[in-house]
């Protein structure tokens, strides 16, 4: 099934914008977890199942995988996911941009080595570096445009012909680079109004959008600013506040995981 049908028919099924991101710091998971052979996995594996029925997508790191030399618990809970929920889209967070030879590896090492439906790739190379990911007309080719760090202002937002170089980007994306309808772009949650601006370049295009919990960015200004005409269109993404979120008297790291993505999916649900 293409990228974008699956994620259409995620956001309907779990009535859900909500992207779970699988940042795994070690050093943060549970002691009782992280004391095992296979604690990066339990760990994933604990929070995909308590969120699974939430979730749009999921959104692994490659940094926190690939950090530890951990490509192989990276490779089972890709392997977990395609099993038990081929109907999540899976997004491999890696952020790539080379020449086009390279760009080739990269595109088989998140498509068929992960079997990601999606991955995130860095623009700043140019059309020749991009095209790769295209080959896979099925798979989803995640462009950065507006991202959500505060650096992500020292080039994105320079002027070039009278308009920021973000714009160039979304609309370079949305009517030269989409040849196969599987692009979407990244804006983060931390910029509404440039989110709005790129909802207004790109029609209806998926956007993955972080930054709500831990990098502070509002709720209700990203949904209104980046929702479509049908209330969708977005893919945002939190990490860390679920992942890490504390658990309550009688809860469980998974729990709380649930808890606090239940709460983000429903507050995201309220401004659709
Ligand atoms: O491509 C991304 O996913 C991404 C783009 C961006 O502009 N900002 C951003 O934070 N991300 C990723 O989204 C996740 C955000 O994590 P939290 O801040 O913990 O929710 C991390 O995995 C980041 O690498």
């Amino acid at each position: 099934m293409k990228f974008t049908d699956k994620l259409s028919a995620a956001w309907a099924t779990n009535t859900s914008l909500l992207c779970v991101g699988l940042d795994p710091d070690v050093s943060r998971l549970p002691a009782h977890v992280r004391d095992q052979p296979d604690a990066i996995v339990r760990f994933c594996k604990g929070i995909i199942d308590a969120t699974a029925d939430l979730a749009c997508a999921f959104k692994p790191q490659i940094a926190y995988f690939a950090a530890l030399g951990a490509e192989a618990q990276l490779e089972a809970i890709c392997a977990y996911l395609r099993e038990r929920y081929p109907h999540i889209p899976l997004i491999l967070d890696a952020k790539r941009g080379d020449i086009g030879a390279t760009a080739h590896q990269y595109a088989r090492e998140a498509y068929e080595r992960y079997g990601a439906d999606a991955v995130t790739i860095n623009p700043y190379m140019g059309f020749d570096s991009v095209e790769p990911y295209l080959a896979w007309s099925d798979h989803g080719a995640i462009i950065l445009c507006r991202t959500s760090n505060p650096g992500g202002s020292d080039l994105q937002f320079l002027q070039v012909d009278g308009k920021p170089l973000y714009q160039h980007v979304a609309s370079l994306v949305a009517d030269k680079w989409n040849r196969h309808g599987q692009c979407s772009l990244v804006v983060g949650a931390t910029f509404p109004e440039e989110l709005a601006q790129v909802r207004a370049l790109v029609g209806d295009m998926p956007l993955l959008v972080p930054g709500v919990g831990a990098q502070g960015g509002d709720i209700e200004a990203t949904v209104r600013s980046g929702k479509t005409a049908q209330g969708t269109g977005m893919m945002i993404n939190s990490s860390r506040a679920i992942l890490y979120a504390p658990p309550l008297a009688g809860e469980d790291y998974a729990a709380a995981a649930r808890r606090v993505a239940l709460e983000t999916r429903d507050a995201i649900n309220l401004y659709r």
